[in-house]
């Protein structure tokens, strides 16, 4: 096999950090390359050098031979370059369609198009319908759009930053199979994924990255995952200590909870009934779009609930507003980190002061105090080893990975009696997946009731003493998840509640 794309002596500073410190290396035309290395090792900043959205300060690349220097990503488009980000960039309102149509360079007319996406979406296994809505699709079905978007321009590299974070099991096996069917086809594919398993499945070539810099090649069909993850971060990782089941009282009681939803293409929440105890972890499993967002802005107090419906230690806070919440020791860390959970142009020190004012009294007189504030932040950062040059960074221009332990740490620091999470270790490697895992369950351990939303169904089941399937908006009752099998989960994931045992 002959090499598509060399790499040659690439570096790329940021104030503080070298995001990629000489880094080399080659992808075979036809194969299936895996980027390795834990949050902020720089697979990103290389990814996005390929693909013309950063310029290197030095070293130089080849594509087919010739030299390559991509100006932006429309240059890269036109050489033959083409990539799917984690996250979509579709317009909801419009079809696949005109989505697809918006993201090409010269689009046919509609209806070529349409025609077009109808036939390269059913050839690689992947259907699509041209004129459906965007809105109405699941989140593997939006992929789907992407990358057959990608598809109608015919690359020679398809880069994929973590694209099974949102899919279900069923549908991670249509694309590795659509993946391996463009590699025998001589497409390559420089693929980004935390997950070390699949690496496994998928890849025949691996570059391993760490602070930056290329630390190892190899195949990962011949290493184990346990070698990889050791590769990754440069030392022996642990498996979490479990921890003892001494329950306690009810801390959060949801009582048949309805709530529309929270756009157009959410799911209403219908009966939704949950009981915590003191000391519990509760894993609610569910595919994306089934509600999560309904109930996270539920309990936070983002939307207001009917009175009675939310009571946390016995007190009805369904009316309470996010503030007093969070006073009264229910805290939620959200999915989504930029917008939401953090925002992108503040700084570590003021996203610390976003959700940790009242818990951890950082105003005097009616003023935040910078100094305390700043404190948080940086205790923050050392608990949960966020890699960033000091709480003055930018929220955005941490790691994704990086920027989730921050937004998990800063929950968890504020010793909340109840934590909703969702989706907690989205994108974060695969040591520091187990660090906020461990913290969830001393958090328990220590007596708070913990809620985990997840699409990570291994997760799930790692940490959760009880699940519970949410499903177009309803929740099943919630199981022992010692008495769980993959099958039994499958079946309360697709709606099947009346094979559960009632709530106990
Ligand atoms: N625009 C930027 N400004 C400042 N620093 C940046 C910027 N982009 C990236 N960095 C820094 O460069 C380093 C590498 O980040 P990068 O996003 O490439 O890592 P990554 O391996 O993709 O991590 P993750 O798995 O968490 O997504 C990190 O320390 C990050 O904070």
């Amino acid at each position: 096999m002959s090499e598509l794309l060399e790499l040659n002596g690439l570096t790329k500073a940021y104030p503080g950090v070298v995001a990629n410190d000489d880094v080399s290396f080659s992808i075979a035309r036809g194969g299936i390359h895996a980027l390795l290395g834990e949050n902020g090792a720089g697979k990103s900043t290389l990814v996005k050098t390929v693909y013309g959205l950063v310029k290197p300060d030095a070293g130089t690349m080849r594509l087919n031979g010739s030299d390559y220097a991509p100006a932006d990503p429309r240059a890269a488009r036109a050489s033959g370059v083409a990539m799917v980000f984690q996250h979509f960039s579709l317009f909801e309102a419009l079809s696949v369609a005109e989505n697809v149509g918006l993201g090409m360079e010269n689009p046919p007319g509609p209806r070529d198009l349409g025609r077009r996406i109808w036939e390269v979406s059913h050839a690689y296994g992947l259907p699509l319908d041209p004129e459906r809505r965007v809105g109405g699709l699941s989140a593997g079905e939006r992929q789907r759009v992407e990358i057959v978007r990608c598809l109608l321009q015919d690359p020679k590299l398809l880069i994929m930053d973590e694209p099974t974070s949102v899919l279900t099991p069923q549908e991670v096996e249509v694309l590795f199979a659509t993946l391996r069917k463009l590699a025998r086809e001589g497409t390559s594919i420089l693929y980004i994924s935390h997950k070390l398993e699949e690496i496994r499945a998928l890849c025949d070539a691996a570059t391993i990255l760490r602070g930056g810099r290329v630390v190892g090649e190899c195949d990962p069909r011949e290493v184990s995952a346990g070698e990889l993850a050791e590769r990754m971060v440069g030392e022996t990782l642990t498996a979490p200590k479990s921890r003892n089941a001494s329950v306690g009282d009810v801390v959060l009681d949801v009582a048949k909870l309805n709530l529309p939803p929270v756009s157009k293409f959410g799911a209403a929440l219908r009966d939704v009934s949950i009981s915590v105890r003191a000391g519990e972890v509760l894993g609610i499993g569910g595919v994306a779009g089934n509600g999560q967002d309904e109930l996270l802005t539920a309990l936070s107090g983002e939307r207001l609930a009917p009175a009675g419906t939310i009571r946390l230690e016995g007190t009805d806070i369904s009316r309470a507003r996010p503030t007093a919440r969070r006073r009264a020791g229910l805290l939620c860390a959200p999915e989504e980190r930029l917008g939401h959970a953090a925002a992108p142009d503040m700084s570590l020190t003021e996203n610390a002061a976003l959700t940790g004012t009242v818990r951890k009294r950082l105003t005097r007189n009616g003023f935040l105090d910078w100094r305390r504030t700043r404190d948080f932040a940086q205790e923050v950062i050392d608990a949960f080893d966020v890699r960033t040059p000091g709480p003055q960074a930018a929220a955005r221009s941490l790691s994704g990975g990086n920027l989730q332990k921050f937004v998990i740490g800063r929950e968890v620091l504020q010793g909340p009696r109840v934590l909703v999470v969702n989706q907690p270790t989205w994108g974060v490697d695969a040591a520091a997946a187990a660090a906020i895992r461990q913290a969830l369950m001393d958090l328990a351990s220590q007596g708070a009731g913990i809620v985990v939303i997840s699409q990570d169904l291994e997760e799930l089941m790692e940490i959760s003493d009880r699940f519970a399937a949410l499903n177009e908006g309803r929740l099943s009752a919630s199981v022992p998840t010692a008495d769980l099998t993959m099958e039994r989960i499958g079946l309360m994931l697709g709606g099947a509640h009346d094979l559960e045992a009632a709530d106990a």
